[in-house]
């Protein structure tokens, strides 16, 4: 059975246009489609400046917002699978950070809510605080492409919590994706050292989708990532506006589980019953 898959991640300028935001991304979606990609992802917070000023302004209500109509559109029209990275979500005076995927008849296939905020504080580095004014999700969000290709989908900050991408991978996922916009103090080291992590703990591929580095407000680190499951980084981005292509063999995801089966091997029967408090 054929198990490849082309991919195009877009790395996109955001600006304080909502339109030109939105137009821009549906521009680039067409150019991903056009160079042959089937699967296309779009970064964290691509209609919106990141910044909990900006949420309120910018949120929409899923499906029905402008966002998300372009979203539908741009799936149906280039016939592809779109993981349309996030937006600020408004449901019930509630606001999340929330990634909606679109299948190629422009169907909303899925939406997942960021589940673990982005609440950090380093001084002199980066604070941020998404819990002052969003509302963190509490489910996991699978969708399947063709061949049975099974997809989990994570936000930014979800990347460090391997408890996530472990209950992916339980659930036979093949690929995770998170749109993220990592910083300049966090991201030089842990941008990709994350994804190889979860990547390689869970024998999978794993995409993540910055916007392009601005200069002003928050400062994306960018670099846009494809990580294969034995961990080895296949394409990268640089910093600017760009378009990461692959193709994904997703026979590596079989290949690797059955050479190195750490899953079975887990000592599951000893570790939180017997040795968590000897
Ligand atoms: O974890 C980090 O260092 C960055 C996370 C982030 O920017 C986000 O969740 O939006």
């Amino acid at each position: 059975m054929h198990r490849k898959v082309q991919a195009a991640l877009i790395q996109l300028v955001v600006g304080k246009s909502r339109s030109k935001n939105i137009e821009n991304a549906n521009q680039m979606i067409c150019e991903a489609k056009n160079k042959g990609a089937k699967l296309i992802a779009l970064p964290e917070c691509f209609n919106s400046p990141y910044g909990t000023n900006f949420f309120k302004e910018y949120s929409e209500s899923i499906p029905n917002g402008p966002t998300c109509k372009m979203l539908s559109n741009a799936a149906k029209e280039n016939e592809v699978y779109l993981v349309g990275g996030t937006i600020p979500e408004e449901d019930n005076g509630k606001i999340y950070n929330t990634c909606t995927v679109w299948d190629p008849k422009g169907e909303l296939i899925g939406k997942y809510r960021k589940m673990h905020l982005f609440d950090i504080d380093i001084p002199g580095g980066i604070t941020f605080k998404e819990s002052e004014i969003l509302t963190a999700g509490n489910d996991l969000q699978t969708f399947t492409i063709d061949n049975n290709i099974k997809v989990g989908i994570g936000i930014c900050y979800d990347l460090r919590f391997e408890e996530l991408a472990k209950l992916y991978r339980k659930r036979n996922c093949e690929l995770l994706i998170y749109p993220g916009a990592f910083n300049m103090t966090t991201g030089p080291l842990h941008w990709e050292l994350l994804q190889k992590a979860r990547a390689l703990d869970n024998q999978l591929f794993v995409f993540a989708v910055s916007p392009a580095r601005g200069d002003k407000g928050y400062i994306a680190w960018g670099h846009s990532q494809v990580t294969n499951p034995w961990g080895k980084v296949i394409a990268q981005a640089g910093h600017t506006e760009e378009i990461v292509y692959c193709e994904l063999d997703f026979d590596e995801c079989d290949k690797i589980r059955q050479q190195i089966p750490t899953f079975p091997q887990r000592r599951t029967d000893i570790y939180d019953t017997i040795l968590l408090n000897k």
